[in-house]
Parts: C-alpha cells; sequence; structure tokens
C-alpha cells in the first residue's frame, strides 16, 4: 500500500516512523511519504494561505500550492483515493478502515487555518475519488492528528503490519461489539483480581465470559451500537442477556 500525506507540518507526522507502522516502512509492506506543502509555494514567505473570500475569522488555505502538488505527485493514469479531514466530514468508523485498507494508494491532505479552499476539493473530485472524513464531533486546529488516526487504524488491518493476525480477530468494533476488559499477571494486584474464570485454562468458559463482558460493555457505553448489529449474529445465549 502507498500512502501520501501533504502537510505544512511534516514534524506532526514523524510518528509514523515508530513501531509497528515504521516497521513495516522499513520492510516495505507501507510506501509511506509525507510532504510539505510549502514546496508548491512559490513566495518569499512560502504562503499557504490568504483571507476568506466574503470575510469572517482566521484565514483559508489557498488552492494554487494544492493543484501544484497534485500536478507534480498524482499522475494522469493512475489516481490514489484523495482523504480530506475535516469537522464536517464523513465519520471515520472500523467499516471505513476496512475500505480503505483495500486501497492500492492513499492521500491524504491535511488542512490548517479554517480549512482548504473548496476548489480544491471540487477540482480533485472531478479527477479521483475524494471522500471528506471526520474522526469525531469535535474540532482539531487542523488535519495531522485526524490522519495519523486514520493511518493507524487503516495499516493495522494491512496485512503483516500487526505481527499477531490473531489480534485483529476479536477486537473493539470488529464483530460490532466493545471488546472485553484484558487482565495479565498477576492474578492479584492491590485487592483487584483477575476474574477466575480467565485462570480456569475452560477456553469454551473464556469465551463465553468474554462475549458476555463485550456485550455489557456495548450495552452500557454504547447502546447504539447494539441497535446496529445484525440480530443473525447474536446466538441464543447473547439474546438472555
Ligand atoms: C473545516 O472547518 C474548520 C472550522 C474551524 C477550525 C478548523 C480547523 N481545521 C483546519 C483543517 C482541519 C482538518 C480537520 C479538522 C478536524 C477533524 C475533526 N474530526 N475535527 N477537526 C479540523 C481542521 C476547521
Amino acid at each position: 500500500m502507498r500512502i501520501d500525506v501533504v502537510t505544512v507540518f511534516p514534524e506532526y507526522l514523524q510518528p509514523l516512523d515508530l513501531s509497528l507502522i515504521g516497521r513495516a516502512r522499513e520492510r516495505g509492506m507501507l510506501d509511506l511519504n509525507v510532504h510539505d506543502l510549502r514546496r508548491w509555494t512559490h513566495d518569499v514567505h512560502h504562503s499557504v494561505d490568504d483571507s476568506p473570500a466574503g470575510g469572517g475569522a482566521g484565514m483559508v488555505m489557498k488552492p494554487q500550492p494544492w493543484g501544484e502538488c497534485f500536478d507534480e505527485l498524482i499522475p494522469t493514469d493512475v489516481k490514489p483515493r484523495l482523504l480530506v479531514t475535516s469537522p464536517a466530514g464523513r465519520p471515520f468508523t472500523q467499516a471505513m478502515a476496512h475500505e480503505l485498507a483495500a486501497e492500492p494508494w492513499l492521500m491524504f491532505a491535511c488542512g490548517r487555518y479554517e480549512g482548504i479552499d473548496q476548489r480544491v476539493v471540487d477540482y480533485a473530485a472531478e479527477r479521483m475519488e475524494v471522500t471528506e472524513v471526520s474522526i469525531g464531533d469535535y474540532v482539531l486546529f487542523g488535519g495531522e492528528v485526524a490522519v495519523l488516526a486514520i493511518i493507524e487504524a487503516v495499516t493495522r488491518l494491512v496485512p503483516g503490519v500487526l505481527g499477531n493476525a490473531a489480534s485483529l480477530d476479536d477486537e473493539s468494533h470488529n464483530d460490532g461489539l466493545l471488546e472485553a476488559p484484558a487482565y495479565t499477571r498477576p492474578a492479584e494486584w492491590r485487592g483487584h483480581e483477575v476474574p477466575p474464570v480467565l485462570l480456569s485454562g475452560d477456553h469454551g468458559k473464556v469465551a463465553r465470559w468474554r462475549r458476555d463482558q463485550a456485550l455489557l460493555r456495548t450495552a452500557q457505553a454504547r447502546p447504539d451500537l447494539l441497535e446496529g448489529l445484525d440480530r443473525g449474529s447474536l446466538d441464543k445465549r447473547d439474546r438472555l442477556l
């Protein structure tokens, strides 16, 4: 998978040099490149913003650097899927993470200020698939933190990036439920015990306990997820809960 990120703060994306994503890049599983948008500016101040048309507070990212960036990075015959993060975007979910993990080439445009001139999105949409994405109903300073979150969620689904594939099987949101609580050693810590079933060695009982905990956690924290659950995925025991 190829990923390109365009930003005026390339140093914000340095965490992508670390840990499992960093290892996957070293191993050639991810072709991930971060580009400084100011590379496509020509004035002495390398300016990327201008006053908002129609007035108002703040500044807006001007279209010219973005257009020249696309001209250089995107050939005529092969197009990436362009993701533009925004508070007004489509909510990012685990389902979208799986959708994006199937793409051969993703490009992320990180906005700043009050956002990017809309014509950049409209121009790009004439040439490639563009999706505006939100990671939550709150407003960040810019797109970089959202892009880091999305890239983590997407790349951990790319085969080989996450060492132990089993980790993907029973994680939160994978079966539509939140994950059961996790424990490790010691069996007792400051008066808190590991639930005895987890030390029983009975894999059937452990699986049942984890399923029950996942359903209870989901019902408590995210009842909305239960509404969307395919009833067929609930077995008889589930329905008793
Ligand atoms: C566009 O509308 C805006 C209005 C006021 C401020 C800002 C700040 N800002 C600039 C670029 C940018 C990109 C993404 C986000 C963002 C995404 C999520 N989920 N929260 N915040 C915020 C961004 C934008």
